[in-house]
């Protein structure tokens, strides 16, 4: 997928959300546990019923790596359904890989190559080496954690280094590498008050935004300071959707929920006059 046809799916849909797919089996619906892949099948009923809604699905790979094979394998399902039924959906790997040249290589093949993912979250301190493997990989994209959600990302990614922040320092660096063309970045929606400088230095990538939704993040104040002409935004929400009910009603629930987003999405694409539909 290019950016421009993730563009055109952001146009049509009137949204940028992303749903996670964190599939925890001590919260999904009880009824489910008794099929045969209770992951997948809680991953289908969900994609089902939000994928008009949604532009992406982020799978968190902890999530299935949690549950040995049968995860894998659940996760594998989960891709190819999402690739055979809705291809025009981005998908995302969130897996935060990233190692010495050769063993990122065989992630990327992993996730990139053998189960078409369109995209791969990678941690980026062990620098060029460790992340071109990823961006060699023609079509797909490599998203490189900037500054996080969490707490903790002002252990490191806010400290100063050398003359500037360490998050600015790896957005700075990041854009000399070869392939930076495939270049995603994660930046937190609890981090909203940075995206005017990130801006500065990445005016027109796209941007993964996990914190919404269960986070406490603000949509409104992301799209305000984070936004671009192209949208440049996949704002990301997980436990907010999935785990609307844990009912038999669950994924007319997250739905639901799903519709507020992007409703909220649609009113503020129409405040920037960015809600033109025809193509
Ligand atoms: O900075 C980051 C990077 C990744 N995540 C991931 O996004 C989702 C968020 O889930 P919610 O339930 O919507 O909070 C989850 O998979 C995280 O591992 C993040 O939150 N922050």
């Amino acid at each position: 997928m290019t950016t421009q046809q993730l563009f055109e799916q952001i146009r049509l849909k009137q949204s940028f959300l992303s749903v996670g797919l964190d599939v925890d089996l001590n919260k999904i619906p009880q009824h489910l546990l008794d099929t045969e892949d209770p992951i997948f099948e809680f991953n289908k009923a969900i994609i089902d019923a939000t994928h008009d809604l949604a532009v992406a699905y982020k799978p968190n790979t902890a999530f299935f790596e949690a549950y040995g094979l049968k995860g894998w394998h659940s996760l594998e399902k989960t891709i190819k359904y999402l690739n055979d039924k809705h291809p025009e959906v981005f998908t995302i790997a969130d897996a935060k890989r990233g190692d010495i040249g050769n063993t990122s290589a065989m992630y990327a093949k992993a996730f990139l190559h053998d189960m078409a993912f369109d995209s791969i979250t990678v941690a980026p301190y062990m620098g060029k080496d460790s992340v071109e493997p990823f961006l060699a990989i023609k079509d797909k994209f490599t998203i490189l954690l900037a500054l996080t959600s969490n707490e903790g990302a002002f252990d490191f990614q806010t400290k100063m280094a050398g003359d500037k922040e360490l998050y600015k320092q790896v957005l700075e660096t990041s854009k000399t590498w070869a392939g930076s063309e495939n270049l995603m970045y994660v930046v937190g929606a609890t981090k909203a008050e940075y995206f005017t400088e990130i801006r500065k230095i990445i005016p027109n990538s796209f941007i993964l935004v996990p914190g919404v939704g269960a986070q406490g993040g603000s949509l409104e104040e992301v799209c305000k300071y984070g936004m671009n002409s192209q949208v440049g935004l996949l704002v990301n929400s997980s436990r907010a959707i999935i785990y609307a009910s844990n009912g038999t009603d669950f994924a007319e629930k997250a739905r639901e929920e799903a519709l507020k987003v992007q409703q909220e999405m649609n009113k503020i694409l129409l405040d920037r006059q960015l809600a033109k539909i025809e193509l």
